[in-house]
C-alpha cells in the first residue's frame, strides 16, 4: 500500500434535496484498512458516500481515487475500482443467485451502466464463483433470491458487489436488519476482503461492530466530528456530542465496548 492508495474527500458540500447534509467533510479511507462511518440518524452519513461516489452531484469540495481526482477516471475505470451496496439494496425476484451475483462482473456498479464487454470470460465466471464462496452463499447458488431469508438474501447482495473485485468497496449499513450471527458473519468477509488489500467503507450503526473497524469518521450534523482508531474516537464524550447519550466505554474480549446509560436517568 502506498500513500495515495487512499479514496478520500476534500472540503466536500453535498445537498440531500435542500438540505446542506454534508458541510465541509474531509476525509481519507486507505486501501487495505476496514474503515467505519458512523454519526447518529440524520448525520450525513449516507449522503456523504454517495457525494463520494458520483452518485449525488456535491456542491463543492473534490473527491480523489488513488490520488487522482474522480472526474477523471471513466465510468468504466470507476466501475472497476468502486463497488458500492446501497442502504436498501433490492434484488431482483425470481432471479437466480448466481445470475444476481453475475450483475455484479456485467457492470462493476451497475448505477454506472455497463462496462462495454465483448463477451463472458473464464475470469468473470470465477469471480463469480469466488464471491459466492466467500460469503458461503454457492450452497445456494441455483436457488431464487425471493426463496432467501433477508440474511442469506443480504450476503448474496455482498456477493454481487464483490463479484466486482473492486480496489473500494463502499457498504451502506450491511448489517442493517440482520441477527449477531450473520453480523459477525458479514463482518468476517468484510475483513477478509481487507486483508486481500481492499480498502472497506462502511456506514455502521452498531457501536460495537464499528469498534472492529481499523478506523473510524464520527459524523455529526454534516460535519467531521472525530475521526481516528476506535481508541480515539470512541470515547465517551464524543458519543456524547454526537447521540446526545451518555454511555461507559469498556474494554472486553481484546475489544472497546460501548455501553449506554438509560436516557431518562437524567443525562440526556
Ligand atoms: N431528498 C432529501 N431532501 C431533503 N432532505 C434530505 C433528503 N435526503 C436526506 N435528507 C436529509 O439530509 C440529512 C442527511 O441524510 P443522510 O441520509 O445522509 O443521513 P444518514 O446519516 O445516512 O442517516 P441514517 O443514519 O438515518 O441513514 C438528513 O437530515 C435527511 O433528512
Amino acid at each position: 500500500m502506498t500513500e495515495t492508495e487512499t479514496f478520500s474527500a476534500h472540503g466536500l458540500q453535498v445537498r440531500a434535496g435542500d438540505f446542506p447534509a454534508v458541510r465541509g467533510v474531509s476525509v481519507s479511507f486507505p486501501a487495505g484498512r476496514l474503515s467505519a462511518v458512523i454519526g447518529p440518524n440524520g448525520a450525513g452519513k449516507s449522503t456523504l458516500l454517495r457525494g463520494m461516489l458520483g452518485l449525488t452531484p456535491v456542491q463543492s469540495g473534490r473527491v480523489e481515487l488513488l490520488g487522482r481526482p474522480l472526474a477523471e477516471w471513466s465510468r468504466a475505470e470507476r466501475a472497476r475500482q468502486l463497488a458500492y451496496l446501497a442502504q436498501t439494496e433490492g434484488l431482483p425476484v425470481d432471479t437466480r443467485v448466481r445470475d444476481v451475483v453475475a450483475l455484479g462482473r456485467g457492470a462493476g456498479e451497475w448505477r454506472w451502466g455497463l462496462i462495454p464487454r465483448t463477451g463472458w470470460t473464464p475470469e468473470d465466471e470465477a469471480a463469480v464463483t469466488e464471491a459466492l464462496t466467500r460469503t458461503d452463499t454457492l450452497a445456494f447458488a441455483e436457488r431464487p433470491v425471493s426463496e432467501l431469508s433477508g440474511g442469506e438474501a443480504q450476503r448474496v447482495a455482498l456477493a454481487r458487489a464483490l463479484a466486482a473485485r473492486p480496489h473500494f468497496l463502499v457498504l451502506d449499513e450491511p448489517t442493517n436488519h440482520l441477527d449477531l450471527a450473520y453480523a459477525l458473519d458479514v463482518m468476517r468477509y468484510l475483513r477478509a476482503e481487507v486483508r486481500r488489500g481492499v480498502g472497506v467503507i462502511a456506514v455502521l450503526h452498531d457501536l460495537n461492530l464499528a469498534a472492529r473497524a481499523d478506523h473510524l469518521v464520527l459524523l455529526h450534523a454534516g460535519q467531521v466530528l472525530a475521526a481516528g482508531t476506535p481508541a480515539q474516537v470512541l470515547t465517551p464524550e464524543q458519543l456524547h456530542a454526537a447521540y446526545g447519550v451518555r454511555v461507559d466505554v469498556v474494554q472486553a474480549a481484546q475489544r472497546l465496548v460501548i455501553v449506554p446509560h438509560d436516557r431518562d436517568d437524567g443525562d440526556t
